[in-house]
């Protein structure tokens, strides 16, 4: 006998149905993402039949040159959330300044953040990648006049929901609205968010870390310590072997750790030395931390709980270690360590 299919719009009746705390406003704000997540996905799965690959000659504010799909996957959340959400503003990762909802009475309540292609120089070579999102609630203060970006600088634990799609060689949606975390597997036929995952919970305990080791002669000393313990294995302080992954798409790092432990770490490097981090905040950090914290595991910037840090900026950068709590907590330690010393 076939198991019955629960799909996304009835994962999310059901516990608005059993759950106050999802209200049908945000409901529905989680189905019109998740729809423009599916668009996404079939302009990714065409590829060069597309014509979706390749670069714009144009940069974004963050100074990194455009790829096509970055411009197109903004454009589909953009238009899918302009007319069909209860939302009162958008920002993103590739926008220079947040877009308001226009004309729209009674205003909307909920704010969007995305990074709407994550893992961009990925994308060329068919490797997988993603779109995360991030939700939160408009200030009280803000009834009756515009938002304004100031309305947006609220610290990660006020998010609402959180999720991340991943194009892979499966399309999935995994999302929290701050009850656990779950995630759903494109029918691609069906063309719906089947629930395939419930519960997702992430082992406190890894022996898999990530990590872009190009990077190791510009890290801060504590970043060294913790790796060069790990490469040092068995015969080392921590008396047993690791593995190491590294994809470069922060969403496909992300979803491995979620389906079975790891440490993804992006840290300060003195590469920039200005910029606490290359992740951003609002757009990356935040989502990925709400999920992981969701998901049983952890979250900092090497010293402070991501989800508390109080954002000065929309595209603010920060260092990012997350995933299974005992090696996020080691890793915090040493920086900690370091600072007392
Ligand atoms: O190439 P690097 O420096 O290892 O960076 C990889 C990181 O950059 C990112 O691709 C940044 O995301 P975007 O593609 O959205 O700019 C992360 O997903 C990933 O973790
Ligand atoms: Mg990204
Ligand atoms: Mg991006």
């Amino acid at each position: 006998m076939s198991k019955k299919r629960t799909s996304l719009t009835q994962y999310l009746v059901e516990k608005q149905r059993t759950d106050k705390a999802l209200p049908a406003e945000l409901r529905l704000l989680i189905e019109i993402v998740s729809r423009a997540c599916k668009t996404i996905s079939h302009s990714v799965s065409k590829g060069a039949l597309g014509g979706v690959l390749g670069s714009l000659e144009q940069e974004n504010v963050q100074g990194e040159i455009q790829k096509k799909l970055d411009v197109i996957s903004n454009e589909v959340l953009l238009e899918a959330n302009e007319w069909g959400g209860h939302l009162a503003a958008m920002a993103s990762e590739e926008m220079e300044a947040i877009h308001r909802i226009p004309n729209r009475y009674p205003k909307g309540e909920y704010l969007l953040m995305y990074d709407p292609l994550d893992g961009s120089s990925n994308i060329d070579v068919n490797v997988s990648i993603g779109t995360i999102f991030s939700v939160l609630q408009a200030p009280p203060s803000a009834s009756g006049r515009d938002i304004t970006e100031e309305d947006f600088l609220q610290p990660g634990h006020t998010q609402v929901a959180a999720g991340y799609a991943i194009y892979g060689p499966q399309t999935m949606l995994v999302l929290t609205v701050g009850e656990g975390v779950v995630g759903f597997t494109l029918d691609r036929e069906m063309g719906s968010w089947v629930l395939t995952h419930e519960n997702m919970q992430i082992p406190e305990d890894t022996q898999e870390f990530a990590i872009n080791m190009s990077n190791v002669r510009h890290w801060a000393p504590p970043m060294k310590r913790y790796i060069d313990e790990c490469l040092a294995g068995k015969d080392g302080a921590r008396g047993k072997n690791f593995n190491m992954r590294w994809i470069a798409s922060m969403v496909a790092d992300v979803h491995r750790l979620m389906m079975r432990g790891g440490i993804f770490m992006y840290p300060w490097d003195a590469r920039e030395p200005n910029k606490p981090g290359k992740l951003r905040l609002m757009y990356e950090a935040n989502p990925m931390a709400m999920l992981v914290e969701q998901a049983g595991g952890m979250a900092t910037d090497g010293r402070r709980r991501i989800l508390d840090i109080e954002p000065k900026g929309m595209h603010e950068r920060v260092s990012v270690m997350l995933g299974s709590k005992n090696e996020v907590a080691r890793v915090t330690q040493y920086h900690l360590e370091a600072d007392q010393a």
